[in-house]
């Protein structure tokens, strides 16, 4: 149980304070009204890097990185296309021209496999046809970052790619180029029309606030080319139609004499996830060419036989070390090995992510045929443009510390839409008692979960259930029986559950994204993958188990070439991932506390320890295959290369070990994703 649990469980009391308590540190023993806390008086140093150390003396970070810039959006062209301007590029996507690729010339960058293709440095070297280059330069890519340099050519040569790179840095157009430029250029053939759906590509992600961001993604890369790009995730999404439908369904509870509000929510909520799945069958039935999935609802709908992946040719699987471990292998296995898919060596496979255990490519090379492993940065590294901050704070003294974070950043004067905070705890429960705490503090916050809601849902569906199956029946008629068609088991608790659980989710996120909420109080549901441009700020409130995991979290900052700052609470409950925790640091170019470096001493290998779990004990950029050449079956030569300009002329090169310190060396750590 986190410490953040154990405060929501101590009483109710403090779940839902009355009052606000928080006392900025400038009052405290003044004996001040809460009312006072909004003001904010100069003498607060409120300059980069500010927090109040364990006995209240404030201390000073690293100035000038990972700060809440202003980041001022300047000279954005009018769109041209009116169909691409629908599908909303936001102020945040238009920003990305203003990358920094200079900072790419250091990075190493290595490949090993046989015959790997040469890397392009623009995206002019590649053919990528007429449609896909145009969406590229609406989307303002001007140039390739380092995975795309080097994944791009490899997929479009036809080889399998197990791909790893820092968070942030593109891998998911890496990995929706090629595919796009695949299914355009080969022409492969889709059956339309279908009641069974045949897409050419599958793209899985472990979450569908990831699978949507993908699918959003890849819509506006495909934009105008033909290639049509549909999501399928738990649940089924959840779109304007609920709000049109709620006054309907409501005057119909009322006409029933059953007055009970949350029995007409739940209804409308219900129906209009109901009919949201039978327009994403219809869109289904249209004709998919990408589809992008969890593997939950995909596994359901292939066993509907409203999915077959039997034309399938490009398989990707993003954040692929989190998919194959113990949680999801069953079900990617299932939907890799034991449907309809053509085997390795027929479909193409990619795999991305920003961590890659050994343990986890020893699984992943099962699914794959002949192929390339490219490391950019170190595997499992985090960036430097990432400032790395631990703080040693005592369990019970977390919430006060937070608040004293926050409050330094809102008298920076930062803290709006330009700068959002996300703040990891480790329970569902304790991300709900944070955001309350947060919220009657004075610090507009929100949460980001699994369960929200449930015990209110089953209590709706237990009084209720009867009156839906009525509703369904007499109101919607024909909707509601295709719908029980396609769906039999469709009157359960789970439905609603998930249908209230998706609404707060999306609710959430949505606020967040766009600043109404600048504070965001999450568990390792929104670790991976979600780019949110203007996350400043990472705080493990409490950190995670796994090392892998924080680079994943604090990777929500520092994203595209900007910079960002983490935080993180340690303690002695987080002994296991001292040493861990500062070996990243130190490879990142971090200042390690030297309290943290003594703990680090004690303790041993644990919390995903680095040097087991990323190559027999040592950093880098590491296939697996090296240490036991047999298993892999076809692994070659080690291909280092420098981030830019280095075209390819060592792209055929071998080499035996890499040179930087990377790959089999240990020596000091230059890799970044970004600088
Ligand atoms: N060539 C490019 N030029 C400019 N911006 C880019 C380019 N490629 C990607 N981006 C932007 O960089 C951001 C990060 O990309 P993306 O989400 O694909 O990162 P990622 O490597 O998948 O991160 P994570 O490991 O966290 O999933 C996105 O906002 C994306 O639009």
């Amino acid at each position: 149980m986190s410490w953040a649990d154990a405060v929501g469980d101590g009483a109710s009391e403090s779940r839902r304070p009355t009052r606000v308590s928080y006392v900025p540190p400038h009052l405290r023993n003044k004996n001040l009204s809460s009312s006072d806390s909004s003001s904010i008086p100069s003498s607060i140093d409120s300059s980069p890097g500010f927090h109040l150390n364990r006995s209240g003396s404030r201390e000073f970070g690293k100035p000038g990185r990972g700060r809440w810039r202003d980041r001022r959006r300047g000279g954005n062209e009018p769109n041209p296309s009116e169909k691409f301007a629908e599908l909303e590029i936001s102020e945040e996507e238009e920003n990305h021209g203003a990358i920094n690729f200079d900072a790419y010339e250091d990075i190493p960058v290595e490949t090993s496999g046989s015959d790997v293709p040469r890397p392009v440095n623009t995206f002019a070297e590649i053919d990528l046809g007429a449609g896909l280059n145009e969406n590229i330069r609406r989307c303002k890519y001007v140039k390739p970052t380092p995975v795309q340099r080097h994944a791009i050519p490899i997929v479009m040569a036809g080889r399998d790619l197990m791909a790893c790179a820092q968070t942030g840095s593109g891998k998911t157009a890496a990995f929706c180029f090629p595919i796009i430029n695949g299914i355009m250029r080969n022409q492969l053939p889709q059956r339309r029309g279908a009641r069974t759906a045949y897409p050419l590509a599958l793209i899985l992600s472990p979450t569908r606030e990831l699978s949507c961001q993908i699918h959003e993604e890849a819509k506006k890369f495909s934009n105008q080319t033909g290639v049509k790009v549909v999501v399928t995730y738990g649940g089924a999404p959840f779109n304007h139609q609920c709000y049109l439908i709620f006054p309907f369904v409501e005057l119909f509870c009322y006409s029933l004499g059953d007055d009970h509000i949350l029995s007409s929510v739940s209804i409308s909520l219900h129906l209009s996830k109901s009919i949201s799945f039978i327009s994403h069958l219809r869109d289904l039935e249209r004709g998919v060419d990408i589809l992008v999935a969890t593997p939950g609802r995909l596994v359901d709908m292939i066993e509907r036989g409203r999915i077959s992946l039997r034309m399938i040719k490009y398989l990707a699987l993003d954040e692929a070390d989190r998919m194959l471990d113990m949680g999801f292998e069953p079900q990617i296995r299932k939907i890799v090995e034991q449907m309809d898919m053509p085997p390795p060596g027929v479909r193409q496979t990619m795999l991305f992510s920003a961590t890659f255990p050994n343990e986890i490519q020893r699984l992943a090379s099962d699914f794959l045929s002949n192929y390339i492993f490219l490391a950019v940065g170190r595997v499992g590294s985090s960036t430097d443009l990432i400032t790395q901050r631990v703080e040693f704070v005592q369990d019970g003294d977390k919430r006060s510390y937070l608040m004293d974070l926050l409050y330094a950043q809102r008298a920076d004067g930062t803290h709006g839409k330009q700068s959002l905070t996300l703040v990891f705890v480790e329970t569902k429960r304790g991300a709900d008692a944070l955001e309350h705490c947060l919220s009657m503090n004075g610090f507009p916050a929100t949460a980001i979960h699994g369960d929200k809601m449930q015990m209110l849902i089953q209590y709706c569906f237990c009084n209720y259930a009867a009156a839906l199956d009525g509703l369904a029946t007499s109101v919607l008629g024909e909707t509601v029986g295709a719908l029980l068609d396609a769906q039999p088991g469709l009157i359960q608790t789970g439905i609603i559950q998930s249908t209230y659980l998706e609404w707060e989710r999306e609710q959430a996120l949505r606020a967040f994204k766009s600043g109404a909420i600048p504070i965001m109080v999450a568990t390792d549901v929104a670790a991976r993958g979600l780019d949110v441009p203007h996350v400043a700020h990472v705080i493990n409130f409490d950190l995670p188990k796994d090392i892998d995991d924080y680079v994943h979290r604090i990777g929500r900052t520092g994203r595209a070439g900007n910079s960002g700052l983490a935080t993180a609470f340690f303690n002695e409950g987080n002994q296991s991932l001292a040493k861990a925790l500062a070996e990243l640091m130190l490879e990142a170019n971090q200042e390690v506390p030297p309290w943290l470096s003594r703990y680090a001493e004690r303790s041993s290998y644990g919390g995903g320890s680095r040097g087991r779990r990323y190559g027999g004990g040592r950093f880098g950029g590491h296939d697996y295959r090296r240490d036991a050449p047999s298993r892999g079956g076809n692994y070659y030569h080690s291909n280092p290369y420098s981030g830019g300009g280095g075209g390819g002329s060592s792209a055929s090169g071998g080499y035996a070990t890499a040179p930087h310190g990377y790959g089999y060396g240990h020596g000091p750590v230059a890799a970044s994703g970004w600088d």
